[in-house]
């Protein structure tokens, strides 16, 4: 089974080097591969682009479908990881929609990238509500947990599943990011730590918005957050550089 990727434009598939942007490794360089699909719907995503195609009703900030055809093309393991490869970076960001979804096609493809760059650095951005899967887990060395929080529109039982989440907090690759709005997040935020005894060091609080305006602005009170309970802050950086863009 090929992988299915998200795209640029049609045809053209998300692979593209630049610098990570959010979490634990933010201003590193690095390759990101962006699949296709996921298996929640937030409302505020900002790559809706990677699931919510025609017939999709789940609701969304902007309401806007998208065309499969257009958003989806299909590559094979050994084509991707030599895309990856020619782009020269050491570390690559696996990310979606939500990757693990396409965990055996993806194991594949990371074991075939070890053999053209060898010592590469493997990063997974995770939702957190799929179980990591055995021979793709081998090959990962970074897992940026963002587990979806109620303003997210998703179910609970779906996105913040207790069982996943106890998984991740013993995991000691796993960081995890939140996406906060308003102060009554970070509240839900101190229930799963404490639920799951997740040190602070581990939990980076990062702003939602698209602009750097919202980023900017989310970012003074939530500094303030991150002080009293000794969580780590995160920017996003790509959209301050980049602005809200595919490919970057
Ligand atoms: N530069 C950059 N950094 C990122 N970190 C996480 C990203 C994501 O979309 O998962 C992302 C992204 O899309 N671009
Ligand atoms: S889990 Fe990530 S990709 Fe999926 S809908 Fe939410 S923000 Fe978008
Ligand atoms: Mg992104």
């Amino acid at each position: 089974m090929p992988l299915i990727l998200a795209t640029t434009e049609p045809g053209e598939p998300e692979i593209f080097a630049s610098i990570q942007g959010e979490g634990a490794s933010i201003g590193r360089p690095c390759t990101f591969v962006r699949l296709s699909r996921c298996n929640l719907a937030c409302v505020w995503c900002d790559t809706a682009y990677t699931w919510r195609f025609a017939g999709d009703n789940r609701p969304h900030r902007d309401d806007e479908t998208f065309d499969r055809g257009e958003e989806q093309v299909t590559l094979s393991e050994e084509e991707t990881a030599r895309r990856i490869a020619a782009l020269g970076q050491h570390r690559l960001v696996i990310t979606g929609g939500e990757p693990l979804l396409q965990a055996p096609a993806l194991a594949r493809m990371v074991a075939h990238l070890q053999g053209l760059v060898p010592g590469t650095h493997v990063e997974i951005e995770t939702n957190g509500s799929v179980p990591p899967h055995p021979a793709l887990d081998a090959l990962v060395d970074q897992y940026n947990v963002s587990p979806k929080l109620s303003h997210s529109g998703n179910p609970a039982d779906l996105a913040l599943n207790p069982d996943r989440l106890a998984h991740w907090a013993t995991e000691p690759r796993a960081w995890f990011k939140f996406v906060v709005a308003e102060p009554a997040d970070v509240e839900e935020v101190v229930t799963i730590q404490q639920a799951h005894a997740i040190p602070g060091s581990r939990i980076f609080l990062m702003p939602e918005g698209r602009d750097s305006a919202t980023i900017r602005q989310r970012s003074h009170w939530l500094a303030q957050t991150c002080s009293e309970h000794e969580f780590n802050l995160t920017d996003r950086l790509h959209i301050h550089l980049f602005g809200d863009t595919r490919g970057t």
